[in-house]
């Protein structure tokens, strides 16, 4: 605990120690899930305001927070969270990424970025930018792991402190967008993002959906939650939405389409665009590329940008 202290609060830019992030991880793994990191956030949080380190608004700084939603699991929250990033960062925009699917982060692998350390600064934790012109930064808790692969065994009231961390104490700076990668589903981790994100800045959630009735259904449990947390939903992606055959580039709709364009329109939410299925995508984020400037020929590209682009269009009228 006392080196964890004084790694949070110790002046300067010291790395962040991941093997003790790593001890905490697994000695309260499984375990009562009240202790550790949320004590050392706590503790950090009243050594901070006393001394004065830390600024409140962290998050300042940004014009637009987007929340990814999905109501399943691989559906492809985070390869639209990544793109969207990706396409944003080449129209010009500074863009950051917290992921806070915390069992699950794997935008740090998508974007080439594992391994990579976490710094801190005196306004909080550094994010890793991921290129070199430090347009895309990322926080994720892939980065507190000390191995890749790790697994986050933690009780809900522990995810909860760590997102509510994240909100707070990652120093971001000026962002056009933050994209907030979040776990499947509606649970106390996305509560506990929406009120932590909620007093700093405009807020609107993206939905994901592959096009069957099965998973657009959970959709339709995003949209209430929506609804009932207030959030704006910027619109619905319908994911690996038919396969564009690279040979002879005829359409085979493999999950069925269309269901994400229907529901949308039934429950009068905007319909951003239908992503194919499409392989190089799949091995982009598998080794890490730059989808959007390497694949431009690729059938998922003009749809990924023409999303980009809608919320580009829509952002600054709709969410300042
Ligand atoms: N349109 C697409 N074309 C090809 N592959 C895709 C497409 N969308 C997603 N994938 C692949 O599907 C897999 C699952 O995607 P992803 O990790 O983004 O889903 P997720 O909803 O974030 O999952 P989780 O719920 O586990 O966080 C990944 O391997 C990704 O590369």
């Amino acid at each position: 605990m006392a080196q964890m202290l004084f790694t949070l609060t110790g002046g300067g830019r010291s790395e962040w120690k991941r093997t003790e992030a790593a001890r905490l991880n697994e000695r309260d793994g499984g375990g009562s899930g009240s202790i550790g990191i949320s004590w050392a956030a706590a503790a950090y949080w009243f050594i901070a305001c006393v001394c004065k380190h830390i600024e409140p608004g962290n998050l300042a700084g940004i014009q637009h927070i987007i929340l990814v939603l999905s109501g399943k699991g691989g559906v492809g929250k985070s390869t639209i969270s990544t793109e969207l990033a990706l396409a944003l960062r080449h129209a010009g925009k500074k863009v950051g990424i917290l992921d806070v699917d915390l069992c699950g982060p794997s935008i740090p692998r998508m974007l080439r970025a594992e391994g990579k350390a976490v710094h801190q600064c005196d306004s909080g934790w550094v994010p890793v930018f991921v290129d070199q012109e430090q347009s895309i930064s990322l926080m994720s808790v892939g980065f507190l792991l000390e191995k890749p692969d790790e697994a986050v065994v933690w009780r809900g009231p522990k995810k909860n402190a760590l997102i509510k961390q994240f909100v707070s104490d990652v120093a971001w700076g000026q962002l056009d967008y933050l994209v907030v990668d979040t776990p499947p589903g509606t649970s106390d981790e996305h509560m506990a993002a929406v009120d932590a994100l909620r007093p700093y800045s405009p807020l609107g959630a993206l939905v994901v959906t592959t096009p069957q009735a099965v998973s657009v259904g959970d959709v339709r449990r995003e949209l209430t939650f929506c609804r009932k947390t207030g959030l704006r939903v910027i619109g619905v992606v319908e994911n690996m939405s038919g396969f564009v055959c690279p040979h002879c580039t005829e359409c085979t709709n493999i999950f069925s389409r269309g269901g994400g364009e229907e529901l949308a329109r039934h429950a009068g939410v905007p319909f951003l665009g239908s992503v194919p299925l499409d392989p190089e995508l799949t091995r982009s984020l598998e080794e890490g590329r730059d989808f959007i400037q390497e694949f431009p020929q690729s059938p998922a590209f003009p749809v990924l940008s023409a999303i980009a682009q809608k919320i580009l269009n829509e952002t600054p009228a709709q969410l300042s």
